[in-house]
């Protein structure tokens, strides 16, 4: 088993250049954490704060290979992911990472392709590297990987119109997890689905925090998912990370509004309610 950590991210700014009449953005200041094998860590912080330009860059899906492409920018610091510095990365370095990366986007379940069958949907991944892999093995990645999300192997064949959004967001996991990365980026993975599939994908994290030397970056501010598929939460603040530690001490003692929001609504009801007896005078 390997030891070196999964990811370090070390003193890291992104910036969005300026384009046309948009002036340039600087979305993440001095961000600094490890993450070894085995760890997953939660993201958390209010809208805008840097969460998914940090998602996507440790993904190695966000960094442009020119500087005249659009993307953002490492503008100081660096992050090191799978061992590969993502500031001096070319685009070796990135087939790597996206390799050893599964990245699951925010509103995943609406990136899937319109015009691919559900196998085919999975098997992207599979053909985007190797375009004469051979069909039937790629449907039998993918019949196993719908089996891993819990989707019955007749959707294998169905349009991702035909779905639900949680199924659909379900098959943009096993596509995520195709390649079979030992690291996973999600961004907010349970936005947007109902309660009870809600549940399913948390408990499909929490499985995939068992297996062995796997470790994933979490963006939630989804409190189940916090508590039952993450060890440790980094809170950013308009780019700044603003708390870092196990996800249970961040949460109880939270020094952002955002985090005290989320912390009090962990506390059970008689708690908020209670009163402390008033003295008469
Ligand atoms: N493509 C882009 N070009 C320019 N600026 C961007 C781009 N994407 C994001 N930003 C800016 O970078 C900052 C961080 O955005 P980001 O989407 O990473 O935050 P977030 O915490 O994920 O927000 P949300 O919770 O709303 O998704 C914001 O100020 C945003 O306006």
């Amino acid at each position: 088993m390997t030891s070196q950590p999964a990811i370090v991210v070390s003193d890291l700014s992104v910036e969005y250049p300026a384009r046309g009449v948009s002036p340039s953005c600087v979305a993440l200041r001095g961000v600094s954490f490890r993450l070894e094998p085995g760890e997953i860590i939660g993201v958390l912080g209010e809208t805008g704060s840097g969460k998914s330009t940090l998602a996507s860059v440790l993904a190695g899906r966000g960094l442009p290979l020119r500087s005249s492409l659009p993307g953002p920018r490492i503008s100081g610091g660096d992050a090191t992911v799978l061992g590969h510095s993502l500031r001096k990365a070319r685009k070796r370095d990135l087939a790597e990472v996206t390799f050893g990366v599964g990245y699951l986007p925010q509103e995943a379940a609406s990136t899937l392709e319109p015009t691919l069958s559900v196998k085919d949907n999975v098997a992207l991944p599979i053909f985007e590297r190797d375009e004469h892999y051979p069909r039937r093995a790629a449907g039998e990645r993918a019949a196993t990987m719908l089996d891993t999300v819990h989707l019955p192997l007749s959707v294998l064949d169905k349009y991702p119109y035909e779905l639900s959004a949680g199924q659909r967001q379900r098959v943009a996991l096993a596509r995520a997890l195709v390649l079979g990365p030992t690291v996973l980026v999600a961004d907010e993975p349970t936005a947007g689905i109902d309660a009870t599939v809600r549940d399913a994908v948390i408990d499909l994290l929490a499985q995939l925090r068992r297996l062995e030397g796997f470790s994933a970056v979490i963006v939630s501010h989804d409190l189940s998912v916090l508590r039952r598929a993450t060890d440790k939460a980094i809170v950013l603040q308009g780019g700044r990370p603003v708390g870092f530690g196990p996800i249970a001490d961040v949460l109880a003692d939270p020094t952002h509004p955002f985090v005290a929001g989320l912390a009090k609504a962990l506390q059970p009801p008689q708690r908020r309610t209670e009163r402390r007896p008033q003295r008469a005078d």
